[in-house]
């Protein structure tokens, strides 16, 4: 005898009249998972040597053929980067929860969200976080929400401007996880929220409260972003670009003028020729030119991270002061400020539009 499977009134896929042998259905909801890059478990070798091997594994963070790139990642790169990364992480590491301030900050917005999206849809709506690298893992993050009955997900890579090593890999990964599943959700990507104004409109806040506790106003704003090779630029990625605008943008909401704020990119990694200036050599020339107070925040990152509270505070200050700066006045990512996560909300808001 054939088993018959019988719909609910409703048409959701509710079962109710399922055979004992058949899987479990439960109510259809939507998905909101927040993606950011990821982190290492530890700071100790083999924990950074872990990671850094995932993350700069990566065609979408390094393109090189992989004869070329994995003898000298594995053999040179990563005996000695997990040392200085490891102690980079280890100065800024959350020792009351144990882990990087990436994750525990990832978390709060994910909580305040949650919040957020509850208050507006009950429980249609379930959200959570996932990291690219590390853990909480893309995959297993999405099968949870498979298993919680989320047949549609909005795939939220948490980062302003959309660069092919960041967004482009998170979403990668999502739909590598999807490939394993009998059923898939359905699933949107959040596509670069750089120009909206309710994002500037925040980033413009952070600076004027931060101005406003100062005595001395900084004569330079650097906003400092992560940098790309620059061939990924004339490949055709717009994470360049969009930084730019990121800058004018802000510039226009600060009411500034174009001499009291630059752009510039931080990180480089290896000998290619890397998107200028570099934000380290900027900072120095800017004191040698007399800039004796600047300020400086990091656009790309929506929240802070190794890159900025090791990098930034310590690495860049550093070379300013040496080079006879004064005061540097780091103005802190967006985080979990309630401006921010309006901003945000609005960008899922959107996304989850006819859906919810
Ligand atoms: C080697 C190439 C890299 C490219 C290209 C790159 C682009 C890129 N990265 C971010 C955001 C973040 N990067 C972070 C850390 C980090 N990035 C690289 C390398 C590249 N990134 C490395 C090796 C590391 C690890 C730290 C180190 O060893 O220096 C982080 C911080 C993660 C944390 O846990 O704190 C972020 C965030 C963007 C936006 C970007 C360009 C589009
Ligand atoms: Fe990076
Ligand atoms: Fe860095």
């Amino acid at each position: 005898m054939t088993d018959s499977v019988v719909m609910d009134q409703a048409g959701e896929g509710r079962l109710t009249n399922a055979p004992a042998s058949h899987p479990g259905v439960p109510s259809a909801k939507v998905g909101v998972v927040v993606a950011n890059l990821g982190t290492p478990d530890a700071t100790d070798y083999w924990s950074m040597r872990r990671y850094l091997s995932e993350f700069l594994s990566d065609k979408r963070v390094v393109d090189y053929a992989a004869w070329k790139w994995q003898p000298l990642l594995q053999l040179i790169i990563l005996t000695k980067r997990p040392f200085s990364s490891g102690k980079a992480y280890k100065s800024i590491w959350n020792k009351e929860k144990d882990e990087s301030p990436l994750l525990t900050i990832t978390r709060v917005q994910t909580e305040k969200l949650t919040e957020r999206l509850k208050a507006l849809y009950g429980e249609n709506v379930e959200v959570d976080f996932c990291m690219r690298y590390g853990n909480p893992s893309t995959k297993s993050v999405l099968g949870r929400m498979k298993e919680k009955g989320c047949e549609r997900i909005v795939f939220f890579p948490l980062y302003p401007q959309y660069g092919s090593p960041t967004t482009a890999t998170a979403n990668d990964e999502a739909f590598r996880a999807l490939m394993k599943m009998k059923w898939q959700p359905a699933i949107r990507t959040v596509p670069a929220y750089f120009d909206r104004p309710t994002y500037i409109q925040a980033l413009a806040n952070s600076v004027t409260d931060v101005y406003s506790q100062l005595e001395t106003r900084p004569t330079k704003l650097v906003a400092s972003y992560h940098g790309v090779p620059e061939r990924y630029l004339l490949e055709g990625d717009p994470y360049h670009c969009q930084c730019h605008k990121t800058t004018r943008l802000l510039r226009e909401a600060l009411g500034f003028s174009k001499e009291e704020v630059d752009t510039a990119f931080q990180s480089q990694f290896g000998p290619e020729k890397w998107v200028g200036p570099q934000t380290v050599e900027h900072v120095a020339t800017l004191a040698r030119q007399g800039h004796k107070h600047i300020a400086i925040l990091s656009p790309a990152f929506s929240a802070d991270c190794v890159e900025t509270l090791e990098e930034i505070k310590e690495e860049i200050y550093d070379s300013f002061i040496a080079a006879g700066g004064e005061t540097f006045s780091y103005i802190p990512c967006l985080n979990d400020r309630e401006d921010h996560m309006d901003a945000l909300l609005e960008v899922i808001n959107n996304e989850l539009s006819g859906w919810l």
